[in-house]
């Protein structure tokens, strides 16, 4: 495992990037191009480890993906919800969209499946998603019966009807309801219990299916009813940029007291993690936004309290943006961050403190009183978002060193070398 040192930046910055495609857009169109009839294009796609699983298991299952890394592009012949594999033995790393998506599909198939991943995705709770399967009429399960992964599925098609799941851990398992219900022999309307943690991601997965020509119904995320018979139609398909991966540039600019703009990703996207941008205006930066840009400039900031339900991926590079604002910013209603690759919430708070910045962890988030970062070397939990939002810390304090930067293939392979090229 080897360490970086993020050192310090001199001058201002002032510059325009442009970010790999989303993460989530990719996951999703991987999953529905595969089942539409025929070929699709799925452009500025992100190549990654999370990406890469998954279309390495849909190569597997005998739905031919071909990866074009000149154009960033994936080709994907799907079988028009067929899964040709009566058998397959699934990896999915910790890809939690892998295998929360490709779990879901394989209900629809004729064969017995298996899917794990790391140790990590062996604690990533996924009964819900189980539960309301079955009451589908799939006959899928827990190997171990703790209610995590690695998950045995036997495809015997989806029946369709009702499910009711709970709706606090994971937006992911309402997605991969969602995307597979079309081919499901009878409608389906899923019930949502409690309120939905992660909404916009359910936004996105309705919008990318409303791309292929199926239509749901969503009836406050409380009810969502799909009618059956749909079919995906293929599509070429142009994957936006990625917003969790451009809160790191966000918080560059507010960090440094510079400007960034990041090109790839607008006004009108429905990642939930754009609103990033509106917690820095609010902390005393300025924003502007066009159809494809967002731009961020950093000023004196002052520290905020907010809820981050709609965007849990980017509260950890808020953690760092907060080391160095005036007064404390505290992170709320964030309690799914602890299931995530590394329990989150923890993570912040332990290396945080090694850099001597005072931190209250709660159940469901943090309060950060700033103060100046001692030098630290920090533990990143096989976590990318741990790696690329504590580096930030280190573009204005000596000494911060990163352990294992390499996690960031998880999203972001080259977060890194982005990093450095902003010294120009
Ligand atoms: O649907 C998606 O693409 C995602 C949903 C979120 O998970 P939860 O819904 O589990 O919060 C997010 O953290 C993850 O990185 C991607
Ligand atoms: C939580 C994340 O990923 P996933 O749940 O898809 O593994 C993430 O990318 O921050």
């Amino acid at each position: 495992m080897n360490v970086i040192e993020i050192k310090p930046v001199t001058g201002r910055i002032n510059t325009i990037i442009r970010v790999p495609g989303s993460k989530s857009y990719t996951n999703r169109a991987l999953i529905t191009t595969a089942l539409a009839d025929g070929i699709s294009s799925i452009n500025n796609a992100l190549f990654s480890d999370d990406t890469h699983y998954m279309a390495s298991c849909l190569n597997s299952l005998g739905i031919p993906v071909e990866e074009r890394k000149d154009t960033n592009t994936f080709i994907v012949n799907g079988k028009g919800g067929c899964i040709p594999a009566e058998k397959a033995n699934l990896f999915v790393g910790n890809a939690g969209t892998a295998m929360r998506f490709l779990t879901a599909l394989l209900t629809l198939g004729y064969g017995v499946y298996e899917i794990g991943g790391v140790e990590r995705m062996g604690q990533r709770p996924i009964q819900d998603l189980l539960e309301g399967l079955n009451q589908l009429g799939a006959e899928v399960k827990s190997k171990l019966d703790n209610g995590c992964p690695p998950v045995i599925i036997k495809g015997k098609g989806l029946k369709g009807g009702k499910a009711i799941v709970n709706g606090d851990l994971s937006s992911q398992y309402f997605s991969a309801l969602l995307m597979v219900s079309p081919y499901a022999e009878n409608d389906v309307t899923i019930e949502v219990k409690g309120d939905l943690v992660s909404k916009r991601y359910v936004d996105m997965t309705i919008d990318l299916m409303g791309k292929h020509g199926v239509t749901v119904e969503n009836i406050g995320y409380k009810r969502l009813l799909v009618k059956s018979g749909q079919r995906y139609k293929t599509i070429s398909y142009e994957v936006e940029g990625d917003a969790s991966a451009a809160s790191y540039f966000f918080a560059v600019a507010a960090i440094t007291g510079g400007r960034v703009r990041v090109e790839g990703v607008g006004k009108d996207s429905l990642q939930g993690d754009v609103q990033f941008a509106d917690v820095l205006k609010k902390m005393g930066c300025h924003v502007d936004r066009g159809r494809d840009w967002i731009e961020v400039s950093g000023r004196a900031l002052h520290g905020v309290d907010v809820d981050m339900g709609d965007m849990p991926d980017v509260a950890q590079t808020l953690a760092a943006v907060a080391v160095y604002v005036k007064g404390k910013t505290r992170v709320r209603n964030v309690k799914n961050m602890r299931i995530k690759e590394t329990d989150r919430i923890a993570a912040v708070a332990k290396e945080l403190r090694k850099m001597g910045i005072s931190v209250t962890e709660y159940e469901d988030g943090f309060e950060i009183e700033p103060s100046m970062p001692k030098p630290a070397e920090i533990e990143t939990y096989d976590d990318h978002r741990m790696a690329m939002s504590f580096a930030l810390i280190g573009l204005k304090s000596d000494g911060i060193f990163i352990k294992n930067p390499k996690c960031v293939s998880k999203t972001f392979p080259n977060y890194f070398q982005l990093i450095e090229k902003l010294r120009g």
